[in-house]
């Protein structure tokens, strides 16, 4: 139990203590935990003497303190555990929380190389009949590896990031000849993104047992998608400018030792994968809220995907390439069965052909200037606790001219 005054259902108890970056109001940067509706000044708590870490808690950025490794990313959850559970720091550390009202959330760790996989079988299925109709929309490499690309690693940008509609290159199956301007699909995908802890050796596969060393947290990730750029780019190299121009990542990387409770049984693969792709089919029970200006439109499963994060990180250094600190890798579209659980509104309205409508009658395909769209979710925590992630937002600003 904390000291501080927090509801036992506070998604943010001391049972989670995510970690990120924030603006004290004075233009700099600086580390902090979330603890309820405050930030725990990790600087300041580092320079007093009471956490010890390397003074990677001085940095801007969580990737000195990602390089640690476990044993000190354990070391510190523990400590920070303690000292606000014991009373007795109750004075000391009073004074080094800020209210999260009172600061500005900057992006957690800087991005080192950005991939995204294409894990979940019911969305690899409906964009496959989507953007390949009348052909099998499953292909055949599907069920044997978990798909993904590079992303740009350098447009992830922190949830609240206004997102300015891209302009591109597209042309309908019925044009003679493409056009350019701003995109008329703009979707969203709601993913959960994996944050790289340790570095790896060049040359040097991790396996999937590896995960739990390699990996530190978890973000809730929007891969902002233009969809009319994307078909009309993407074979036969695979996604480019309808998906580089943002990704969004909520603000506070809650750490994978705080989804201990949230473990659940991934499903069971068919056919059998090749023995480097084993693993012990660990999913987690993280549950998506996507919420379109105001209105929730979608509650995805993350607990249902076919490709655990396990064995994506074991198939991305298969070929020995190597990962760094500050490396994230994001699960892809998590859409489950039914209608109100996809990730993408490609699906929600069926490539367009099937408006929702809003809470406030106002109807909607894709995304259009002006509309906000939140990405909320929640885990099970210890003994009846809820993990919260906070939220990723993004707002669409009208495409440049
Ligand atoms: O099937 C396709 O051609 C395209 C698929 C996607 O756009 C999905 C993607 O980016 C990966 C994912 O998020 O699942
Ligand atoms: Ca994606
Ligand atoms: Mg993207």
């Amino acid at each position: 139990m904390t000291w501080l005054d927090l509801a036992a259902d506070d998604p943010f108890g001391v049972h989670n203590l995510p970690y990120g970056a924030f603006d004290p109001g004075d233009g700099s940067r600086r580390l902090g935990a979330r603890i309820g509706g405050q930030v725990l000044d990790l600087a300041a708590l580092e320079r007093v003497g009471l956490v010890e870490a390397h003074s990677t808690l001085q940095a801007t950025t969580l990737n000195p303190f990602l390089a640690l490794g476990r044993p000190y990313w354990t070391a510190v959850r523990d400590r920070l555990t303690e000292l606000l559970t014991d009373p007795a720091f109750r004075d000391r550390i009073q004074p080094l929380l800020l209210p999260l009202a009172e600061v500005t959330p900057q992006l957690p760790f800087e991005v080192g190389d950005y991939v995204d996989f294409y894990s979940s079988l019911t969305h690899a299925t409906n964009l496959g009949r989507l953007f390949r109709p009348g052909a099998e929309p499953l292909l055949p490499n599907w069920r044997h590896l978990p798909i993904g690309y590079h992303g740009r690693a350098g447009t992830v940008v922190v949830s609240g990031t206004d997102i300015v509609r891209p302009s591109g290159q597209r042309k309908p199956p019925d044009a003679d000849a493409p056009t350019f301007g701003p995109s008329r699909c703009l979707d969203i995908e709601a993913e959960v993104g994996f944050v790289v802890g340790a570095a790896s050796s060049l040359g040097r596969p991790l396996t999937t047992k590896d995960f739990h060393e390699y990996v530190f947290g978890v973000v809730l990730v929007n891969d902002w998608s233009a969809r009319d750029l994307q078909a009309w780019e993407y074979q036969p190299l695979g996604p480019f400018l309808g998906k580089s121009f943002a990704t969004s990542v909520s603000a506070w990387v809650v750490p994978l030792d705080a989804l201990a409770s949230a473990r659940v049984p991934a499903p069971q693969q068919s056919p059998l994968v090749l023995p480097y792709l084993a693993d012990e089919r660990i999913g987690y029970d993280i549950r998506i809220e996507v919420v379109w200006d105001g209105t929730v439109v979608s509650r995805p499963p993350f607990s249902g995907l076919y490709w655990t994060p396990a064995q994506q990180l074991a198939h991305l250094t298969a070929n020995g390439a190597s990962v760094r600190p500050g490396d994230l890798y994001a699960s892809g579209t998590v859409s489950g069965r039914e209608r109100d659980q996809v990730g993408s509104f490609i699906e929600l309205t069926w490539g367009g052909a099937e408006p929702v409508t809003l809470a406030d009658g106002r109807t909607r395909t894709f995304v259009e200037d002006g509309d906000t769209v939140t990405l909320t979710a929640t885990a099970p925590g210890p003994d009846g606790t809820v993990v919260g992630f906070g939220e990723v937002v993004g707002r669409i600003l009208p495409a440049v001219s």
